[in-house]
């Protein structure tokens, strides 16, 4: 997608939601389906799974700098990360799909990234046994990153107000469907897939080092520690949001003049956002929710 001129995304109309599959969808991550469905994976692909806004852009870009930071420097320059780690089920008009862009990449491995609950992940990641790296964040942080996000992301719904997307979040009634069925799902599914590797943001955030040695241990990778550091610093959230490659400030569907999207990075905005009332509120429904899972998230640091 190098040199394509995508001006024409100015004039994009936020989509409609809509149920299908079970869960509320945008025609940009429905249009392309049988496509997305029958994608063939190679064992050797290794899947980013996230619900949005839980840190896909970090992992992504510590996995790219991880497998390819020193064979092919030139990609970190030249390629923005949405084009080195295509996102599997996206379809817009005049631009290869997420699967067209996956299916050439021509890299081993091939990283790929994708917001579907785990029962809609293509089969053939599974049958495949594919490495699958997910990212979980806590709620309240999740819920304002992605009030923000839907505010400055033309292909988006309108959010409303935040008290009407709050609520409508707690319903499950966003883009990629329920927060609560997506970590969840996930971590059941970890309990029978041995190669998914399930991580925090908030671990992230507190301390990278021991959250890369885990992940370069799940990913069978020896990359000596000097060269982690490297990376965990070029992966920090400053240096992310300077450099072009990573802050998606090259789309002109997001307009960052409402938010940017490399936004605050931080454990605990939502303190910012909710009010006691809405505290309270999205607390006593959390607990409903989570009543029957043993994954557990923390909210400050
Ligand atoms: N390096 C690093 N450190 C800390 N935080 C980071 C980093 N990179 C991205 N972010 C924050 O992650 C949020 C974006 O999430 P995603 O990348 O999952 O977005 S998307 O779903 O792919 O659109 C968004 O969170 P908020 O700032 O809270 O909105 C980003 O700022």
């Amino acid at each position: 997608m190098e040199g394509v001129d995508l001006s024409f995304l100015k004039s994009i109309s936020r989509p409609e939601m809509f149920e299908f599959e079970g869960i509320s969808m945008v025609h940009y991550f429905t249009d392309n389906w049988e496509n997305v469905q029958n994608f063939q994976a190679r064992p050797d692909d290794i899947l980013i799974a996230t619900y949005p806004k839980a840190g896909t852009t970090w992992v992504s870009y510590i996995l790219e700098l991880l497998y390819f930071g020193n064979v092919a420097p030139e990609r970190q320059t030249s390629m923005p990360i949405y084009i080195r780690v295509p996102f599997l089920e996206s379809q817009f008009p005049g631009i290869p799909s997420g699967v067209e862009l996956a299916d050439n990449l021509p890299t081993t491995p091939r990283l790929i990234k994708t917001h579907l609950p785990v029962q809609l992940v293509p089969k053939s990641f599974f049958e495949q046994n594919c490495k699958i790296v997910y990212v979980a964040r806590n709620a309240k942080d999740n819920v304002v990153s992605y009030f923000h996000f839907e505010r400055m992301n033309m292909g988006q719904p309108d959010p409303g107000n935040w008290n009407n997307f709050l609520h409508s979040f707690m319903e499950g009634k966003k883009v990629f469907g329920p927060w609560y069925d997506h970590v969840t799902g996930y971590w059941e599914k970890k309990q029978t897939y041995s190669n998914l590797h399930y991580m925090f943001f908030e671990d992230m955030v507190e301390d990278m080092g021991c959250e890369m040695e885990r992940l370069c241990s799940f990913l069978g990778l020896s990359t000596p520690v000097e060269e982690r550091e490297r990376i965990i610093k070029s992966t920090h959230f400053d240096t992310m949001k300077q450099n072009k490659m990573t802050n998606y400030s090259t789309i002109p569907i997001m307009d960052f003049t409402i938010s940017p999207f490399m936004r605050k990075g931080k454990v605990g905005d939502w303190k910012n956002h909710f009010t006691v009332a809405q505290n309270e509120q999205f607390d006593e429904h959390y607990k409903q929710k989570m009543k029957n899972t043993t994954v557990q998230f923390r909210t400050e640091i």
